[in-house]
């Protein structure tokens, strides 16, 4: 309908030979008329009577567009829903006044139509002359049949009504890589593709690295034991705290410190046997004497390490964490998680609400170390959890350095302290579970039968209590994972002599085997020789449950081979050039020169890695992104799309602003982590569909690059920086950037190469 109201559109100029305007001559009326507004008019019938007839409501009139008063050339008004019937157009708002009917068509026949009584209408500015709220159709058998009418004229500018038809025109645009497999592999270099001049990369890839963000993925530089739980029954009174104070919730600021570590085959000679090498962020400092070496954080104060002033700024600070979300037993959590979460509130036993996790095992069996891995991705996937080290309590009330003899079976009062803390720590991560906590993960040795049922009594009627056992039988493991032990461990911080400390933990584990009995008793999960990833198994008795089966699934899959995960955006996109969201654009110029630096950085870094394999979203932008990679399997995922912008798909920030003020503003900007696009995704959404790819990137074995979209990249590392859930959406992840996380034997530890501006 649209301009043919104007007076071109009355006496045919403007239009094309169906009476139709084109595209340019409609937004020339627009740049005409007014000050650029058009007016998009709805016209809609509702029926108020069950009567169907197949009869089709059409509007006809005195222009041609509406067929110039001849019925068979009338508009067809589309179903709304089972009684509302609607046509919309857009017209200048100054456009002539426009005479009309509405009439009603048989569906199926060329039976006569009934057109409505009365008077012509008239359209003057968008809105109805006269108020005439009914349109009555006289049928054959003198049935009159009534229809409301409404009619809603909105003030739309050239620009957005030319934004929408070129995303509409770029929605039905075919990707250019639909050809492509899900998976596939190039093996010979793409013609044009990968080695012209401006592309090639420094041989040095080193001269790439950026500084990572100052709460980064560097677990591995921190004990995974002083990032547990602070004892709050220790802390409110009056004992001293001399065991580091990273905070549970949030890991230490690493990059606020400066690190003075002698190279470690330098300090232990005789311990070829570590096999992470530290890759992570420098000071300046280290940098200047090229000291490069497991960074260690004793957390008690150790002499190695220094804090700088720069404080580890919290910028959320509005009422969005996981403790108020607690209080109101409201998960911060989507889809099956939070359905579990729920149910489990609402179901079955009181207890079965909280669960517990005790770890049982001999020391240095990576107890800890699983522990804190577990605590990471329950949180990740909105359970509130918390790890409770009983060693943490230990060195709180009796100090770090209780020899040997202090963990003999037959030194009552050893024993009697250790049970002590043990049962302190269980009454604070019950307490805790109280005030609404999910899962406690109870780290200690827990190794006799009798500790054991220590706490099960303390459990009773509270919470629910799965064992979790770590058994390794591989000598150079254990041997290895001593040595890892004395190097991190609070424990031997101020023991100066690395073989004494080495000889006191090798008769401490001596104290513990005495008198350890592997868990036969309740339900338990046994892992036992599950470091490599193959070879090892789980067992598990009297197992049931979401979350039980959820984490028996995950520990499953994980192991500890190291091994790097490469995590870049796709290169700029044409949308990211406009500012639009979403949509599947190809790139743009940068984003091209960024897919040939790529694969020739891909190719560098993974040069010697044959089982790599190089993972996309199923959208064009990063599918074009990996196209130049040579030698490895590409594999499509969906789960790696972007986050779906439902109705806001193809706009920019401005134009959902300006549109949808009250989406924009009050909703997403106040709890972006929570906010669904109207029908589309939230981040807690893409985090739940992240959760298979966070579990095969544990899997594999080897070196995995994901090259994926802003949203989704912020929810995987978030996961591996152990991030929480509502920093998420503010995580920055810059376009041309890779982000290499390395999975080791001590956690993982993450640096940044930045190829391009
Ligand atoms: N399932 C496992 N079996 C054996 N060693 C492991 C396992 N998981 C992790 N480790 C290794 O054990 C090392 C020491 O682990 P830690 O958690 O401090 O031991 P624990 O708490 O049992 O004393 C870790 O740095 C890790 O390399
Ligand atoms: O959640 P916000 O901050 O809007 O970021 C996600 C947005 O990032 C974008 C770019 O603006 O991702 P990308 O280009 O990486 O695919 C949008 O497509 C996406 O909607």
């Amino acid at each position: 309908m649209g301009s043919g109201a104007s007076k071109e559109g009355e006496d045919g100029g403007g239009t094309n030979g169906d009476g139709q305007h084109d595209g340019l001559d409609a937004q020339l009326d627009a740049a005409r008329y007014h000050d650029g507004g058009q007016l998009y008019v709805s016209l809609k019938m509702d029926k108020n009577h069950t009567l169907t007839a197949d009869l089709v409501p059409h509007v006809f009139g005195s222009v041609p567009l509406i067929g110039s008063w001849d019925p068979s050339k009338a508009l067809s008004m589309e179903r709304e829903s089972v009684s509302m019937w609607e046509l919309s157009f857009v017209v200048p708002p100054n456009h002539e006044t426009l005479d009309f009917k509405f009439l009603l068509k048989p569906k199926y026949n060329n039976a006569p139509c009934f057109v409505e009584e009365g008077p012509s209408r008239q359209l003057i500015g968008g809105a109805l002359k006269e108020d005439a709220k009914l349109a009555l159709f006289r049928l054959e058998n003198d049935e009159v049949l009534e229809y409301k009418v409404f009619v809603k004229a909105d003030r739309v500018s050239p620009f957005d009504l030319a934004a929408s038809w070129r995303a509409y025109q770029e929605n039905f645009r075919p990707s250019s890589v639909r050809w492509i497999p899900d998976v596939s592999i190039n093996s010979a270099p793409q013609p044009g593709g990968e080695n012209c001049a401006s592309a090639g990369l420094d041989l040095d890839l080193e001269h790439y690295v950026v500084p990572a963000p100052s709460a980064s993925a560097n677990s591995a530089f921190v004990y995974a034991a002083n990032m547990t739980e602070t004892p709050r029954s220790l802390t409110s009174g009056s004992y001293s705290f001399k065991d580091g104070g990273a905070s549970a919730d949030r890991p230490t600021n690493i990059k606020g410190m400066e690190v003075i570590v002698p190279d470690p085959s330098k300090v232990f000679p005789n311990s070829g046997v570590v096999e992470s090498k530290s890759v992570g962020t420098y000071s300046p400092l280290q940098k200047q004497e090229s000291q490069r070496g497991l960074f260690v954080d004793r957390g008690v104060g150790s002499p190695r390490l220094v804090k700088s002033s720069s404080s580890n700024s919290n910028i959320f600070t509005h009422d969005l964490n996981l403790d108020n979300d607690t209080k109101n037993s409201m998960p911060a959590a989507a889809g099956a998680v939070a359905a579990a979460a729920v149910a489990d509130q609402m179901l079955g036993p009181k207890e079965d609400r909280h669960l517990a996790i005790i770890l049982v095992g001999l020391p240095a069996r990576g107890k800890t170390f699983t522990a804190a891995k577990l605590t990471r991705y329950l949180r990740w996937l909105g359970h509130n959890t918390k790890h409770f080290n009983v060693g943490k309590y230990r060195r709180l009330k009796l100090g770090a350095n209780q020899s040997a003899e202090f963990f003999a079976a037959d030194n009552p009062e050893g024993v009697e302290a250790r049970n002590e803390v043990a049962a302190l720590a269980f009454e604070d991560m019950v307490s805790w579970m109280q005030e609404g906590g999910q899962v406690g993960i109870f780290d200690a040795t827990n190794s006799s039968k009798k500790r054991r049922n220590m706490l099960m009594k303390l459990a009773e009627g509270r919470c629910k209590i799965i064992f979790l056992e770590t058994i390794c039988n591989d000598v150079n493991i254990i041997e290895r994972n001593i040595r890892l032990k004395i190097q991190q461990s609070p424990d031997y911080a101020e023991e100066p002599d690395f073989e004494a400390g080495l000889q006191d933990f090798k008769n401490r584990l001596a104290n513990y085997e005495k008198v350890y009995e592997p868990v036969e008793e309740g339900s338990y999960i046994k892992m036992i020789d599950m470091v490599s990833g193959h070879g090892g198994q789980i067992q598990v008795n009297n197992i049931s449950g979401y979350l039980p089966g959820r984490i028996v699934f995950f520990l499953v899959n994980t192991h500890l081979t190291p091994r790097p995960i490469l995590l870049t955006r796709h290169g700029e996109s044409q949308d990211n050039v406009r500012g639009r969201i979403g949509g599947d654009a190809a790139l743009s110029e940068a984003g091209e020169l960024y897919k040939k630096k790529l694969a020739n950085f891909v190719g560098k870094r993974l040069k010697s890695e044959r089982a790599a394999s190089i993972w996309t979203s199923t959208l064009q932008r990063t599918i074009l992104t990996a196209s130049p990679i040579v030698g490895f399997p590409k594999i499509q995922w969906r789960a790696l799309d972007e986050i779906n912008a439902g109705v806001c798909d193809g706009m920019t920030y401005e134009e959902i602003k300006k549109n949808m003020p009250e989406e924009y503003d009050r909703s997403r900007k106040k709890d972006k982590l929570r906010y669904r696009y109207p029908r589309g995704e939230s981040y807690l959404d893409v985090i739940q569909r992240l959760e298979p790819v966070i579990i095969e990137l544990e899997r594999q074995r080897a070196p995995v690059v994901v090259i994926s979209h802003q949203a989704v990249l912020r929810a995987l590392y978030a996961y591996f920086a152990d991030r929480p859930l509502q920093e998420i959406p503010h995580i920055e992840v810059p376009l041309h950037t890779i982000i290499e996380i390395q999975m080791g034997v001590t956690g993982v530890q993450e640096k940044r190469y930045k190829l391009m501006d």
